[in-house]
């Protein structure tokens, strides 16, 4: 298989396909994903949104019983085919999971985990890396100076952004957000929106939500799923003033899911 990709092509799909054993989730799935852009992914329960979203850092690969065909292109190498450095992919795509699921540790543990991992040891160093990664965050003023508290003591919305933090530390180039607002509040829901606009300018993010009016206050594309298959992928814009097919229609209007 060639993949023909664009340049500002982060990760470029072609006929990917994922079975659960004999349940076939995703179906010739065949996407670009830009780089410097939130792609939203929307699409009803079950539909294989987090299936895809766990396609790009071969986390999917974890479950038993897993198979995956076609490509997924992503630095020039296929992440399906070809043998791919796990801890290399990992440190360039981060993820964030619906709810923050910070680390039993303190705050500043949490941050230097993923640097300590890829080896780096001098504490002023580190001291470094999770003072940029929080104030990236947003975080450092309400923590600097807790930073040896455990980050159980944070709210809900303060251990989404540590997690984020945690995501940042390791230099990505990449995040991958897997609803991750659904268990916040609407303060909390908005500081996260409002951070994932502005990590945009040095982060290629894609983000699963089941909310419509998220998906459209801040992505700039978005790709309908639909059974295992992607129905429709466009600007945020067109899909949903817009869109080009009637079953994105009928989702974005309510008539299902
Ligand atoms: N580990 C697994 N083993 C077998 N089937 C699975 C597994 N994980 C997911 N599935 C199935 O794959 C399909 C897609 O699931 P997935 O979690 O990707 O959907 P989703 O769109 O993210 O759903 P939701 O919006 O409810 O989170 C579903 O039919 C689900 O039951």
């Amino acid at each position: 298989m060639t993949l023909v990709v664009q340049k500002k092509a982060a990760f470029a799909m072609e006929e990917l396909n994922l079975w659960y054993e004999r349940f076939h989730a995703l179906k010739d799935i065949s996407f670009q994903i830009n780089k410097n852009e939130v792609t939203a992914i929307i699409g009803p329960s079950g539909c294989g949104k987090s299936t895809f979203i766990k396609t790009l850092n071969l986390m999917a690969l974890r479950i038993p019983g897993v198979k995956m065909t076609g490509g997924i292109l992503f630095e020039n190498q296929n992440l399906v085919t070809d043998k791919t450095d796990l801890v290399h992919l990992r440190k360039k795509v981060g993820m964030i999971f619906q709810k923050g699921n910070p680390f039993p540790q303190s705050i500043y543990d949490n941050v230097a985990y993923g640097p300590r991992i890829h080896g780096i040891k001098k504490r002023c160093q580190l001291d470094e890396i999770v003072e940029e990664a929080l104030k990236r965050v947003a975080l450092w003023q309400e923590v600097k100076d807790r930073l040896k508290r455990n980050a159980f003591d944070l709210s809900g919305g303060q251990q989404q952004r540590l997690c984020i933090a945690r995501a940042i530390a390791t230099k990505p180039t990449c995040l991958l957000l897997d609803e991750p607002t659904s268990a916040l509040d609407p303060v909390s829901t908005k500081s996260i929106e409002e951070l994932v606009t502005e990590l945009k300018e040095n982060y290629t993010i894609v983000m699963v939500t089941h909310n419509m009016q998220q998906a459209a206050r801040i992505s700039d594309k978005t790709a309908f799923f639909l059974n295992g298959e992607v129905v429709e992928v466009n600007t945020t814009n067109k899909l949903f003033s817009n869109p080009e097919q009637k079953e994105t229609e009928d989702y974005i209007t309510g008539r299902f899911g």
